[in-house]
């Protein structure tokens, strides 16, 4: 136990799958499955003391809950719904950009007076006045959809625990609305839905979690900041860019004030003869290469980065505060 290894769990199938080996697969992270594709555990190449496990999005969440992993790639959707005491039990290291879903509250297009959570009561009232039963919301986020119901005063109403096909509830005659995830929208539209003006429950996406009860052994601690500070040079690369100028050394006093305008840095210090080296914002480098040429600066390039190892990351600093 005091030498475990680190766990990681990977999303084996369904919507995450892709997205989430090519996202290590960018960080220089290449699993090796001893066994052929088949095998649900493997190691990743080049970073001793790491066990990938390969498993769905929705039990990464059960296994970074009871701490039988220790980081994961899953949805916020599954960690909010599926952990009552999400805070407690998790760390969410990072989003990813990518499986953007929201989980939302939608009803019959039909229903042309619905527009918002508030006119639910009127629809629960209705119901009861006209058929003596209660309003039905077919869902398999049982959890999210309480909580959401409560904060908006709605109580007069039944779950009808959905296993899939959530949408057809309605149209089907088991449900009269439904709370499901979307991203393009089109399966509600296929089945006449339409999501309340506040409807909103969620707004998901990947995220690389961290468990809290997972034991963080020492070598576990060691492959967990090898992994992250990997995936941490790769992004802080692609948020940077490298702009190096010749300038005329006279000019090099208005260099530092140059740079503290646009947030960007000389991490090689000063030149001493004509050549200048700047770190900044992609978003910032044009606006600094008119401002290099204003005061003089000639040919000016500006580069891209694989990765850029900073002294400390915001991912490594964020699991190491969390576990102590
Ligand atoms: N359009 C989408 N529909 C469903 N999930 C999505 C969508 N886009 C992104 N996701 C994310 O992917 C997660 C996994 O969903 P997915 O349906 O792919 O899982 P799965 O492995 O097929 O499991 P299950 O068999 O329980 O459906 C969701 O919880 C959500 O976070
Ligand atoms: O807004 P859209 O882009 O149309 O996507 C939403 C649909 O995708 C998901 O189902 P999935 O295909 O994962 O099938 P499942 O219900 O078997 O998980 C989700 O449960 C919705 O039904
Ligand atoms: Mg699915």
């Amino acid at each position: 136990m005091t030498d475990s290894p680190l766990i990681l769990a990977v999303p084996s199938k369904g919507r995450l799958q892709e997205n989430a080996a090519a996202f290590f697969a960018r960080s220089g992270l290449v699993f090796s499955q001893s066994r052929g594709a088949r095998d649900y555990r493997g190691t990743l190449k080049g970073v001793p003391d790491v066990e990938v496990a390969f498993l769905s999005a929705s039990e990464i969440v059960t296994q970074l809950a009871t701490g039988a992993v220790h980081l994961g790639i899953t949805g916020e959707d599954l960690i909010r719904e599926q952990i009552a005491d999400a805070d407690e039990a998790v760390e969410l290291l990072t989003p990813l950009g990518f499986g953007h879903a929201n989980v939302v509250v939608a009803v019959p297009q039909a229903w042309i007076d619905v527009r918002t959570m508030a006119d639910l009561d009127e629809v629960a009232a209705d119901l009861r006045a006209r058929h003596g039963r209660k309003m039905r919301v077919a869902t398999k986020y049982v959890n999210l959809t309480r909580r959401f119901f409560a904060e908006k005063g709605i109580a007069d109403y039944r779950i009808v625990e959905s296993l899939g096909a959530t949408e057809g509830a309605p149209g089907a005659g088991s449900a009269e609305l439904i709370v499901d995830i979307t991203t393009t929208g089109a399966t509600l539209a296929a089945n006449a839905l339409k999501i309340l003006d506040d409807g909103i429950m969620l707004r998901s996406e990947a995220n690389l979690v961290a468990s809290a009860r997972a034991p963080w052994s020492a070598s576990a601690r060691a492959a967990a900041t090898a992994v992250l500070t990997r995936i941490a040079a790769e992004e802080e690369a692609r948020e940077t860019r490298e702009i190096r100028a010749s300038l005329d050394p006279a000019k090099v006093s208005s260099l530092t004030a140059l740079a503290r305008d646009f947030d960007a840095t000389l991490p090689y210090g000063h030149a001493l003869g004509r050549e200048v080296v700047l770190h900044c914002r992609t978003a910032a480098m044009f606006d600094i290469v008119a401002a290099l040429q204003g005061i003089g600066a000639q040919d000016i390039t500006i580069r891209t980065f694989d990765y850029l190892f900073r002294p400390t990351n915001a991912l490594t600093e964020r699991l190491l505060r969390r576990i102590g």
